[in-house]
This record gives C-alpha cells, sequence and structure tokens, in this order.
C-alpha cells in the first residue's frame, strides 16, 4: 500500500475518533440516550485520539514511558466492551471484564519493569483480543434471540475482525515475521488502514445496537402497562386478533381471564402503594409461571387476561391445568409488605376462542362470563367454559 501516507491515515483516524467521541457525549447530554454507555463510548474514543495526537509530543520522550502509554491506552479503549454490555442488557457481572483487564495491565507492568519490548505488547494485545471475543459471545448472547443471524452476526462482526487481527498480530510478535513495530515507530500502512477499518466497524456496529435499544424501549413504552409490565390492553388486543387469524390456520390458543380477589380491601386496608405493589407481585408470579409463548395483558385495574398457545385447538384441558398453576403459585405466595405477609388470590376464567371472530371478543366474553361465575361460587379457583359444539352442517 505505498500509496497510502501512514501519517494521513493516522490523522483521518484520529479526526475520526474525535467526531465519534463528540456524538457520543451529545447523545448522553443533550438526548439522554443510555446516558452511561453513551459517555463511555465517548471516552473509549477519546483515549484513541489522545494516542493519536501524542504520538507527536512523544517522540522525544524515554522508550519506556512511550510503551506504557501505548499499552496502557489500547487496553484502556476497551472500555467500550461495558459500553457494549450495557447496550445489550447484558445481566452477567462484569466481574470477568475487569479480571482479563487487570491481568492484561499486571502483565504490562511486569513486561516494562523486565526491560522487555516485547511482553508489554503482548499483554496488551493478548488481554484485548480476548475481551473482543467476549464481545462476540455478549452480542450474540444479548441480541440473537430478538434480530435474525444476519443481523446480529453483522453487529459482532467488527469484534470478530479485532480479535483474529489481535491474534495475527500476537502471532506476528511471537514469530518476529513482519517486524512488528515497536513503541514510537510509525505503523505499516496495512496495519494504519486495518486498525482504522476496525475502530469505524466497532463504531458503526454499536452505533446500531444504540438505534436497536431506543427501538425496543419505544416498543416497551408504547406496549407495556408501565405499573406491572404487562402487556397493556392495546397491544393485547393486537395479539389477540393476530392469535384469532392465526386460528384459521390451525393454531389453537385459550383465554384466561384473572380478576385479584378483593382487591379494594389492600387499597383501603394498607394503602395504594400496597394495591400497586400487590398488582406487581402478581404479574411476576403469573408471568413466571407462564411460557415465553404466552401473553399477559392487564386490561385495566385488577383484570388481567392471558393468552395461551395450545398445541391443539381443542385442548381445554392443558388450558385449564395451566390456569390451575397459576392460581395455586398466587395462593402459596403472599406479598410481603412493611413486615406483612398479606395474602392473596385471584379468580380465572378460561374459554376457547370462537373461529370467524376477527378481535376475538366473543372468547373474551365467554371466559369473562367464567370469571364472574368463579367469583360468584367463592373467588379462588378456576372456571372453565363448555366446549362449543360445532355448528351442524346443512
Ligand atoms: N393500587 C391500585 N389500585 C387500583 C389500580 N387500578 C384499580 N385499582 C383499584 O382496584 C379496586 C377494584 O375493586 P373492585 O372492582 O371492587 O374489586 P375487588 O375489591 O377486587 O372485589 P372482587 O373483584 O369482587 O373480588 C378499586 O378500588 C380500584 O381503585 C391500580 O393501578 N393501583
Amino acid at each position: 500500500m505505498q500509496f497510502l501516507d501512514v501519517p494521513t491515515v493516522l490523522q483521518v483516524s484520529a479526526v475520526f475518533n474525535l467526531m465519534a467521541a463528540l456524538a457520543w457525549l451529545m447523545l448522553a447530554q443533550a438526548f439522554r440516550i443510555a446516558p452511561r454507555a453513551s459517555r463511555l463510548m465517548a471516552a473509549a474514543h477519546l483515549v484513541r485520539v489522545l494516542l493519536q495526537v501524542s504520538e507527536g509530543f512523544m517522540a522525544g520522550w524515554p522508550l519506556l514511558l512511550r510503551q506504557a502509554v501505548a499499552e496502557f491506552s489500547l487496553l484502556l479503549s476497551m472500555l467500550l466492551l461495558l459500553a457494549l454490555r450495557r447496550m445489550v442488557g447484558s445481566r452477567r457481572r462484569a466481574r470477568h471484564i475487569a479480571w482479563i483487564s487487570g491481568v492484561g495491565a499486571l502483565g504490562i507492568a511486569l513486561g516494562l519493569a523486565s526491560g522487555s519490548v516485547l511482553l508489554p505488547q503482548l499483554a496488551s494485545m493478548g488481554s484485548a483480543t480476548v475481551l473482543a471475543a467476549l464481545a462476540v459471545h455478549e452480542i450474540r448472547r444479548g441480541i440473537a434471540k430478538q434480530l435474525s443471524p444476519f443481523i446480529s452476526g453483522c453487529t459482532a462482526l467488527p469484534f470478530a475482525l479485532l480479535a483474529v487481527a489481535g491474534m495475527v498480530h500476537i502471532g506476528m510478535l511471537l514469530t518476529g515475521v513482519g517486524g512488528a513495530a515497536r513503541p514510537g515507530e510509525l505503523p505499516t500502512a496495512g496495519r494504519a488502514v486495518v486498525a482504522f477499518i476496525v475502530t469505524a466497524g466497532i463504531t458503526l456496529s454499536l452505533i446500531a445496537l444504540m438505534i436497536w435499544r431506543v427501538i425496543m424501549r419505544i416498543q416497551h413504552l408504547t406496549h407495556r402497562d408501565p405499573l406491572t409490565g404487562a402487556l397493556n390492553r392495546r397491544a393485547f388486543e393486537l395479539a389477540l386478533a393476530e392469535a384469532q387469524a392465526q386460528l384459521q390456520r390451525g393454531h389453537g390458543f385459550a383465554l384466561a381471564m384473572i380478576d385479584i380477589d378483593h382487591f379494594k380491601r389492600i387499597n383501603d386496608a394498607h394503602g395504594h402503594a400496597a394495591g400497586d405493589a400487590a398488582l406487581q407481585h402478581c404479574v411476576r408470579i403469573w408471568q413466571a409461571g407462564l411460557r415465553e409463548t404466552d401473553c399477559l395483558g392487564r386490561l385495566g385495574g385488577e383484570e388481567f387476561c392471558a393468552l395461551l398457545p395450545l398445541a391443539s385447538p381443542d385442548d381445554l384441558a392443558t388450558a385449564a391445568v395451566i390456569t390451575e398453576r397459576l392460581r395455586a403459585s398466587l395462593d402459596a405466595q403472599p406479598l410481603h409488605w412493611q413486615g406483612m405477609a398479606l395474602p392473596l388470590s385471584a379468580s380465572f376464567g378460561v374459554a376457547l376462542p370462537v373461529a370467524g371472530d376477527a378481535q376475538g371478543e366473543i372468547g373474551l366474553v365467554r371466559a369473562d362470563a367464567e370469571l364472574y361465575r368463579a367469583k360468584a361460587e367463592g373467588r379462588n379457583r378456576v372456571c372453565v367454559a363448555r366446549q362449543l359444539q360445532p355448528a351442524a352442517s346443512a
């Protein structure tokens, strides 16, 4: 790549990093989008800018100092992994990142102390490579379920490239092939371009993750009840209409209407906050008892409905078993409120939907009638609708 001027590539890279840092800071400060993750990203880019800009000043510095700045900065720029974890909503603790970075930093320090040129480079590149591989894993775990394999693959690609480039670099350091750059020396044009492409790719990947996160947040706000996290009425009605459409294709489901028993008493005796906590408690318990394919909606107040997909369209017995499990689990787990255990129970009405009822209203009315019966028969029970007989053909 003789036609490429390495200092120019480095300058372009520094300007790119500076713009990216400013953009992340703007997202954090002005738009308040994922502020902590955005600030971490800005910091990671600024480290790279400082490194690239300071190369001119460092020319007269002792070799040891130049090498320390170069290797520790590389490790520090991997701060972006912490930002990435936030964006994909990783629930695992970040302790392993601290361990890998700590071992890397120790390796760099020991290498510098021993006067070796190779060891600090191996330590920083080794830990950066492991952290990049870890980033690929976090992306696959965090978003692969919600996005197509192509999109999650594209998002993970720059991190995979960084891991591969890191391994190649380590190989070159160990074998001496390709004359790995000594600290303070300019990299070859090829390396400068690869570093720039990987940096730009990682930035684009993180921007894509940020957009995905914002979309998920908007979806959550528009589809979920803010108090309990269950689907709101509108989202539940959409899910029901979709399930009705699937019914024509032979995919059955059941509806379980739910109403918490004597809920007013909780509000009256312990206050509205206790009532809110009771609603959250119930939803937490029911969500834990439902499968991923089921959905739970809050239709209003203390009234909920569960939509339960069935393997066979007439399988009312399975729906009754699932609903009974929901009833029993709430009955067994009182709400702990200000040192008291408040018993809670709910009544349930189960019915199958009716074909041709596009919005599922008939199914809801039938389940509601069973719920009414459960209340009338003493509450804390499940009542199941009789199966409708298919209309006799003419
Ligand atoms: N804390 C709280 N209370 C709510 C909320 N939405 C509705 N409520 C209350 O829920 C209560 C519903 O009471 P009722 O419809 O009489 O029903 P109930 O006391 O559960 O009696 P049964 O259904 O007959 O067992 C009312 O007091 C509402 O104010 C909410 O979001 N939070």
